[in-house]
C-alpha cells in the first residue's frame, strides 16, 4: 500500500534496507572482499617468491590454506542464512550448492588428501575463486550503498563467463586426481592416515558421486548467472512494470 520498493537484478521487488541490515551487509561484503583479496595477495606473493621455478605450484596450497579453511565454512553459513532469511534476494539452492562445493574442495579434498596439495590443480580453482570474489563483494558493497559503479557491475556480471568454467574444471580435475590417491589409501585426517578398510573406503565413492554430480549442478548455476547478466547489463526495459 504505497510502500516504496526497488526493482533490481534479481527481479524481486523489495523494500529499502533498514540501517542495521544495510550496515551488516556493508560490513559482511567488505570483510569478504578483504578476505578474498588477502588470499589473492598470498597467492601472488608465493608466485613472486617461487617463479620462474617450474615447481612454483607445489607450495600454493600451503600459502593460501589457512584463511580459506577458516572463512569458507563461515561464509557458507552466512551466505545461506542471508538468502534463506531474505536479507539478500539470492536463491538459497544455488548459493548453498556454490558455497558447499567450495568448502568441500578445501576441507573434503585438499585437506584430506595431502598428495593433492602440491599439484597444479589447486591453483586452477583458487585463482578463479579469488578473481571472481574480489569483484563480486565490492560490487555488493556499492549496490547496498546505492552507489553506481559501471566497472564493478560489468566485472561482476561478465568475468564469471570465463572464471566459472575454469574454476569448475579445476575443481573437477582436483577431485579426479584425488580419487587415485584415496584408492591408494592416501586419506589423512590431522596428518594421521585413515584406514581404507573401514568406513572410509566409502569416501572414494562419495567423491566419485560428487565428481559426477558436478556437471549437472554446475550448468544451471552458470545459466542462472547468464540470466542475471542479461537483467543487469541488458538494455533497460521501456515497459513500466
Ligand atoms: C558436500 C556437498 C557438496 C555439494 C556440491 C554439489 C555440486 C555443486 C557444483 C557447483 C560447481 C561450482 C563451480 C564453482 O565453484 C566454480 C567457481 O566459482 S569459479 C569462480 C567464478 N564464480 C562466480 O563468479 C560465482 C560466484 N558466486 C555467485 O555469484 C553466487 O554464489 C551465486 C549463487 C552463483 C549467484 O549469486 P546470486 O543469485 O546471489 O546473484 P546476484 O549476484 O545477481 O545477486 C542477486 C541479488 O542479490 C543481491 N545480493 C546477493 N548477495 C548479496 C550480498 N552479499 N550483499 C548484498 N546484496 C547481495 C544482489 O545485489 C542482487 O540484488 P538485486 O536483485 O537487488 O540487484
Amino acid at each position: 500500500m504505497g510502500k516504496k520498493t526497488t526493482k533490481q537484478v534479481s527481479g524481486k521487488a523489495r523494500p529499502p534496507l533498514g540501517p542495521i541490515v544495510r550496515s551488516w551487509l556493508v560490513f559482511y561484503n567488505a570483510a569478504s572482499a578483504v578476505g578474498w583479496a588477502y588470499v589473492l595477495f598470498l597467492f601472488v606473493r608465493h608466485l613472486l617468491y617461487t617463479l620462474p621455478s617450474p615447481t612454483w605450484y607445489e607450495g600454493v596450497y600451503g600459502a593460501v590454506k589457512d584463511p580459506l579453511k577458516a572463512f569458507l565454512p563461515l561464509s557458507l553459513i552466512l551466505e545461506v542464512l542471508h538468502a534463506a532469511t531474505g536479507l539478500v534476494p539470492s536463491g538459497v539452492v544455488p548459493t548453498a550448492l556454490q558455497m558447499s562445493a567450495r568448502v568441500f574442495m578445501v576441507w573434503g579434498v585438499a585437506h584430506l588428501v595431502p598428495k593433492i596439495q602440491t599439484t597444479v590443480y589447486i591453483s586452477l580453482f583458487v585463482v578463479p575463486w579469488c578473481v571472481a570474489e574480489v569483484t563480486r563483494y565490492p560490487y555488493y558493497v556499492t549496490a547496498v550503498l546505492g552507489i553506481k559503479s559501471e566497472v564493478l557491475l560489468w566485472c561482476r556480471y561478465t568475468l564469471f563467463i570465463v572464471l566459472y568454467p575454469l574454476g569448475m574444471f579445476g575443481e573437477a580435475l582436483t577431485m579426479y586426481a584425488a580419487l587415485g590417491h584415496i584408492k591408494e589409501g592416501g586419506l589423512h585426517l590431522a596428518g594421521i592416515p585413515l584406514n581404507l578398510q573401514g568406513a572410509f573406503q566409502y569416501y572414494y565413492y562419495f567423491v566419485l558421486v560428487l565428481l559426477l554430480a558436478w556437471m549437472p549442478c554446475w550448468w544451471p548455476i552458470y545459466m542462472h548467472m547468464f540470466r542475471q547478466r542479461k537483467k543487469a547489463l541488458g538494455k533497460p526495459s521501456t515497459k513500466d512494470e
